[in-house]
């Protein structure tokens, strides 16, 4: 399939080699220095875009890119504030938008078992959880897009949290995210279970970009073709039944 590459920074470049590796053509790349050919980008030679920019760049790159028709796999964080605006384009666009804070299998499948584990927990209000991340000292945002998502599911499966803050809680009611940036950490996300005996840790780390570059070419193989709303939820059902 054909794919623009929208930001060619670290994840823009691993996402290329990724791309070519699983036989696709890499149609148009757009970084900084040529953005404004965004808006001439032909909707023809593009079957998916996958957008890595930064946070204050992908609203507009969505907007233009999914104003032109094409299906974007969007994989830049700390911009989902107008998520609702973007999602009703892509309707009124009949266009495909595929969105992870995290395109990583493994840390899916961690999303997975860290909701579980609040769910029992929750029958015991002596344990409590709070949120690790560290990331290279590039990142612009904070806490992680993964962290916030985290967070969120969590606190849906808890009765002691209803909202997160990126910092120590003051109230027993928040869900504290601990955040720390260190030179070369590609990404590691912890769900901590502190009781009065023992902890329970939950954590994934990221050896490389290999597994969210993987995971964001798949996104877009799934959706080549289609129209709608899609989430890791989406792509990780779409195995069901595979051996
Ligand atoms: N969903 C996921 O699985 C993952 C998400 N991310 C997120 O992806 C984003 C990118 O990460 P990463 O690749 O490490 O960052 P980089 O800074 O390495 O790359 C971003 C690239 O986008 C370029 N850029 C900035 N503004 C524009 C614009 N308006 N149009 C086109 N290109 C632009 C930057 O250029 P310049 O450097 O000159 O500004 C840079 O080359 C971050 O938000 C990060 O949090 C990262 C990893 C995994
Ligand atoms: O900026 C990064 O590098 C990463 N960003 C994403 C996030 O904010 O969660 C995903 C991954 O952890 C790497």
């Amino acid at each position: 399939m054909n794919i623009a590459i929208i930001g060619y920074g670290r994840m823009g470049k691993t996402i290329e080699g990724i791309a070519k590796e699983r036989g696709h053509e890499i149609t148009a790349i757009i970084d900084v220095e040529n953005q404004n050919e965004i808006n001439q980008l032909d909707a023809d030679q593009i079957d998916v875009a996958i957008e890595f920019t930064q946070p204050a760049s992908a609203l507009s790159n969505l907007t233009a890119l999914i104003s032109l028709g094409i299906n974007v796999v969007s994989g830049t964080t700390g911009w989902t504030d107008h998520m609702e605006d973007v999602k009703a384009l892509a309707k009124e666009n009949n266009a495909g938008f595929f969105y992870a804070p995290n395109y990583s299998i493994g840390v899916n499948l961690f999303f997975a078992i860290s909701e579980y584990a609040a769910g029992l927990m929750n029958k015991f209000p002596d344990f409590n959880v709070h949120i690790e991340e560290v990331h290279h000292v590039q990142k612009l945002d904070s806490p992680s897009g993964t962290a916030i998502h985290l967070a969120n599911g969590i606190i849906e499966k808890t009765d002691q949290k209803t909202s997160w803050v990126n910092a120590e809680n003051d109230k027993p009611e928040e869900l504290a995210i601990l955040s720390e940036r260190k030179p070369d950490v590609p990404g590691i996300h912890a769900a901590v279970f502190s009781g009065e005996h023992d902890v329970i840790e939950l954590k994934h780390t990221a050896a490389s970009r290999l597994g969210f570059a993987t995971g964001a070419v798949l996104a877009a193989e799934f959706l080549k073709g289609k129209s709608g709303i899609y989430t890791m939820k989406d792509l990780l059902h779409s195995f069901d039944g595979e051996s």
